[in-house]
């Protein structure tokens, strides 16, 4: 089974806003509200492409009711942890440039993560476990290094995509595969990711450190992978950016998608790259037969 877990998880309330002034009243021209947090993406991926998984977190009140529906309803099983407020709200501004306003996280007490480190118990030999999205910041910063070093003894594959000091510490754990964006990487080194040669070199101390794959993305600049044998670089499809809320998270979904599907390493890159594209050019999430139609796009070279 595949365990995703999202400690934050959030409402994502997607408004088409053209043209968007500041300081002034602007009007939706189209909105949606959909249950988001990377883990939760991950999982709705997976569903897409015909894989099951079981969704792990802390929700809070009539917002976290309506992630849990909502996810009922796409189909996922969910097993999240009850706190105390309100699951935030993130506001996906879709204008000429995308703009976030992500919102804070609820109270989680000791209890309710004593509580998630529990379930995670069960997971047994041939379990994969996601860890994706920001710590809230009411939880200690090193819980996924405390969450990979708990399953380790099971030897089941972590896949983390965090950042800051989160992801700092996960890298610690050595886990199976991180996915930074270029933020994510340049804030890892405090040193500036100019394009895939610079990404490429710090992804590379990254495996040094024990990590086993580095996947890295670059948004419509390319993507890199580094494994412990191998690097590779790819250039990403050409197309019209919808929306790109969940295109990381498609490219998590798709490597794990790939590598249960038994494809190697370079195929499994490829795949990830293209669902992260093919979600970034849908309005919503990315589905199989999409990705499959955009494969031939991404070219791959050794490096
Ligand atoms: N402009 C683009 N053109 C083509 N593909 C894109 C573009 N932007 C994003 N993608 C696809 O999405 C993948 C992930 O993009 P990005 O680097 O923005 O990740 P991210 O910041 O983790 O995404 P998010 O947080 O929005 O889910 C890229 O590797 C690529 O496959
Ligand atoms: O604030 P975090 O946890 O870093 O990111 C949360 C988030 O922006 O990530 C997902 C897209 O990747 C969205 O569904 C969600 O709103």
């Amino acid at each position: 089974m595949i365990y995703t877990v999202t400690l934050n998880p959030s409402v994502d309330y997607l408004l088409e806003v053209e043209p968007f002034q500041i300081g002034e009243t602007n009007r939706a021209k189209a909105q949606s509200m959909v249950p988001g947090g990377k883990g939760i993406n991950v999982s709705r991926v997976l569903k897409r492409f015909g894989i099951s998984s079981e969704a792990f977190g802390f929700t809070a009140g009539f917002t976290g009711d309506f992630i849990k529906e909502e996810l009922s309803k796409e189909g996922i099983t969910h097993r999240f942890i009850e706190t105390n407020g309100q699951t935030r709200i993130n506001v996906k501004l879709q204008t000429k440039t995308e703009t976030e306003i992500n919102g804070q996280a609820p109270i989680i007490e000791k209890a309710h993560i004593e509580q998630l480190l529990s379930q995670l118990d069960i997971l047994e030999v041939n379990d994969v476990l996601v860890l994706s999205g920001s710590v809230p910041s009411i939880l200690p910063s090193d819980i996924y290094k405390r969450i990979i070093e708990r399953v380790k003894p099971k030897n089941v594959p972590v896949f983390v995509d965090t950042s800051g000091a989160s992801l700092e510490s996960a890298v610690q754990a050595s886990p199976f595969l991180i996915k930074p964006n270029q933020d994510e990487l340049e804030d890892l080194y405090q040193e500036k990711v100019t394009d895939l040669g610079s990404a490429v070199k710090l992804a590379k101390k990254t495996i040094e450190k024990g990590v086993e794959n580095v996947l890295v993305s670059m948004a419509g600049d390319g993507a890199a992978l580094i494994t412990k044998e191998k690097g590779y670089v790819a250039t990403v499809p050409k197309g019209i950016v919808k929306n790109s809320v969940g295109a990381g998270d498609s490219m998590v979904a798709g490597f794990l998608f790939a590598h249960m599907q038994g494809m190697d390493v370079e195929e499994a890159f490829r795949f990830s790259v293209a669902a992260g594209s093919a979600t970034a050019f849908s309005e919503g999430f990315c589905t199989l037969e999409q990705v499959q139609s955009m494969i031939s796009e991404v070219s791959i070279d050794i490096i």
